[in-house]
């Protein structure tokens, strides 16, 4: 069926396209900077994103001080030092082999605070969930990813951070959620695997294995190879 609403065919395979070759990166930034134009085409794929009760919670800090990603790559390495030392013996000599940050390549760095406490959407869809503001957040980070790969930029988003201690560098007001730190950069390539596959950390499942029918414990009628 072909709707009214659909893309032409390499509009529809752009789209695709930039969802199956977005990375997570973390090495390989091109000190280029990225121009104010392009990154304000970013931030408005990021507020295009759905929202619960058209909440729109995403708050946007845009880092590019050299003193600024310093200070967060000490964060980093604190954070990094803690989290290696929760792993053993083989696992933790490759935990710590992994590069798992671009801070101080990437030129351009976004903080990503969801504002819980706005009252924007008048509560629509949060009373059963309020976790949803964060998930709304979630949604415009991805949209900034998806556009970034399409821009040529690459997108690295480290977790292995104390909020706190980000929060308090940043003067994010308390009351507010903070999402993510993501690196940006023009990057010479994208890898065609995530890093962690490639380095021997973890697998991706195959699609089939996730899909159920009906019930959460009745698969889904479908091989890996018709997928
Ligand atoms: C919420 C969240 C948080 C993090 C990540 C992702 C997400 C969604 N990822 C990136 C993650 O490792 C990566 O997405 C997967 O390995 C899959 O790779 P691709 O994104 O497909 O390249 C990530 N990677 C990393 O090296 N350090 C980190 O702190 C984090 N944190």
């Amino acid at each position: 069926m072909q709707s009214g609403g659909a893309f032409s065919l390499s509009e529809t395979e752009a789209v695709y396209r930039a969802i199956r070759e977005r990375r997570d990166v973390r090495s390989g930034f091109l000190p280029d900077a990225v121009e104010e134009a392009v990154l304000l085409r970013l931030l408005r794929a990021a507020h295009c994103a759905p929202s619960v009760g058209l909440m729109q919670p995403a708050r946007f800090i845009v880092v590019r001080s050299h003193e600024t990603r310093s200070a967060v790559h000490q964060l980093f390495l604190e954070a990094n030092r803690a989290a290696a030392a929760a792993y053993h013996d083989e696992q933790q000599e490759l935990y710590r082999s992994l590069r798992l940050e671009g801070l101080l390549q990437a030129p351009l760095h976004l903080c990503v605070v969801c504002d819980e406490t706005s009252t924007q959407g008048h509560g629509l869809g949060r009373h059963t969930m309020p976790q949803t503001s964060i998930y709304s957040t979630v949604c415009a980070i991805q949209n900034l990813w998806l556009a970034a790969r399409a821009e040529g930029i690459g997108v690295g988003w480290v977790s292995i951070l104390d909020p706190a201690a980000l929060k308090n560098l940043l003067h994010v007001p308390p009351e507010m959620e903070l999402i993510a730190w993501l690196c940006l950069g023009y990057v010479e390539q994208f890898a065609p695997l995530p890093d962690l596959e490639r380095d021997g950390w973890e697998q991706r499942r195959p699609l089939a294995s996730l899909l159920r029918s009906e019930f959460f414990d009745r698969p889904y009628p479908v091989t890996e190879e018709e997928l």
